[in-house]
């Protein structure tokens, strides 16, 4: 039978199946963050259980962390008992902890993949809906909740219902400009929030082969604001370039049979899906969003549509999400000025979105209305930046470089956007509240954010 990548990779993890019911699947890959975890950790020592396999679990801190002053410890209480916990958990259970001042501590969605912890085949978990960005490798990666996290730690498995299958094509060529940031923001406008609940999706296409790893995962990062259960990609010579040498990667013998199954990952000729979407690369421009889910975006130059194009069920939401923002149907958003920059998250906080930013601003100066937040996805990230001398290029311009951390993108820390205040954010949600109480969130790449913070305006680039 002619089986997608998906089937593949599912198939060969399932342990059982309940009759009419979930499977239960084996899972090779298991993050951990402070977020999600702690109730997990309790629940394993009110039964007295240990973890079953250690060494498939690795623990970071990102969500509570300052970008500033890390040596220093934790100033916010909550966020420093997180934190502590986690850091307790890891000692007591014996697992592999990037903590904080970790010369390895990052966003748990950029450390997977940089330390090649992240591999093909494999099936990945976190208690994180973002965990989707694994997928760029050709795994089969979602996010839990945090009985299911108890659940992997206690038994390297969890109960899962079988997802559909869609298949989304990105055919022909990106125009200069455009990333895979413009890609997601475009798909999820076009098949809207809802679009893909209930499928796991994987990307194909001239357009998504062309792209590198780090373009890979911000594609597959936002496969969940479209309601997928994830997005896979299926691995290649720029995955297997990516992944040789990393820590965890295979070496020697083991790598050529990992190569040897690798190479076996892609969807058979003719397998069905249960459903698929074909795009045109070359129509897609440079995008931004302007309401409050991910899915309200539009070309940079474009206009918010007017209220007659709204269907009645949607009018009131779309209302509401307007007067949020500040802006009214029909406007045109290019030209208006903004107040912060956020270049950063799981979605955009990698050394190539850095390159892109970087060498957009080369010789120019920031904005003096505009605060600028550059915040490195890991600490490697970050080490990159200073290895290629990025970070005096950014000083010259006059930006600073933050430390690691999920930041601005949820705002759990100190780094939250005032009340009614704009940001152009590379960060995955725009939600109300997302980066700070009536903050407002207007979602680009890292292009689009390098524009707006040279300018001061929404500009495209
Ligand atoms: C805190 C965590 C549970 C959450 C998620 O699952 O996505 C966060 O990472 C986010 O991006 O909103
Ligand atoms: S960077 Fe943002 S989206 Fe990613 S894990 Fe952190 S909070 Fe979630």
């Amino acid at each position: 039978m002619n089986k997608t990548l998906f089937d593949k990779i599912w198939d060969a993890h399932v342990v059982t199946t309940v009759k009419d019911g979930p499977s239960q699947l084996y899972i090779d890959r298991h993050l951990c963050h402070e977020v999600t975890s702690p109730q997990a950790f309790s629940g394993l020592r009110e039964r007295g259980l240990k973890v079953f396999r250690p060494g498939q679990t690795l623990l970071t801190a990102d969500h509570n962390i300052p970008t500033v002053e890390q040596d220093k410890p934790i100033r916010d209480e909550v966020s420093r008992y997180q934190v502590d916990t986690l850091a307790k958990n890891a000692r007591e259970f014996g697992l592999t902890y990037y903590g904080l001042r970790h010369s390895k501590n990052g966003i748990v969605h950029v450390i997977g993949p940089e330390n090649g912890f992240t591999q093909p085949g494999m099936t990945i978990v976190c208690g994180d809906s973002h965990t989707s960005t694994h997928g760029a490798f050709g795994a089969i990666a979602f996010g839990i909740g945090t009985s299911e996290v108890e659940m992997v730690l206690s038994s390297q498995c969890i109960l899962q219902t079988r997802p559909k299958t869609m298949r989304v094509n990105f055919e022909g060529k990106l125009n200069d400009g455009v990333s895979a940031k413009d890609m997601a923001l475009y798909m999820i406008w076009q098949l809207t929030t809802g679009g893909a609940t209930g499928y796991f999706v994987e990307y194909a296409g001239e357009a998504v082969r062309n792209l590198t790893m780090e373009q890979r995962m911000t594609l597959c990062n936002l496969s969940i604001e479209m309601g997928a259960r994830g997005g896979l990609i299926a691995p290649d010579e720029t995955t297997y370039n990516y992944i040789q040498g990393r820590e965890f990667a295979p070496k020697g013998e083991r790598w050529d049979e990992a190569m040897a199954y690798w190479k076996t990952l892609k969807s058979d000729e003719g397998a069905a899906f249960d459903k698929e979407v074909t795009f045109d690369a070359s129509q897609i421009k440079p995008m931004i969003t302007y309401g409050t889910n991910p899915g309200m975006g539009m070309p940079i130059d474009g206009a918010i549509p007017e209220l007659s194009a709204i269907d009645e069920a949607g009018k009131i939401s779309f209302e509401k999400s307007l007067k949020y923002m500040g802006f009214e149907p029909g406007q045109k958003l290019e030209g208006k000025p903004i107040d912060y920059v956020f270049l950063g998250s799981c979605t955009n906080g990698r050394i190539e979105d850095f390159r892109v930013f970087t060498h957009y601003v080369k010789g120019k100066k920031k904005a003096g209305n505009v605060t600028a937040w550059l915040v490195p996805g890991s600490w490697q990230v970050r080490q990159q930046i200073e290895a290629e001398g990025l970070d005096k290029i950014l000083e010259e311009a006059g930006f600073e470089l933050r430390q690691p951390g999920c930041s601005a993108c949820l705002a759990m820390n100190d780094d939250k956007v005032p009340a009614g205040k704009y940001a152009v954010s590379t960060s995955n949600r725009n939600f109300e509240g997302r980066q700070g109480p009536g903050a407002r969130t207007i979602l680009a790449s890292p292009l689009v954010a390098a524009a707006a913070a040279v300018t001061g305006k929404i500009t495209a680039p």
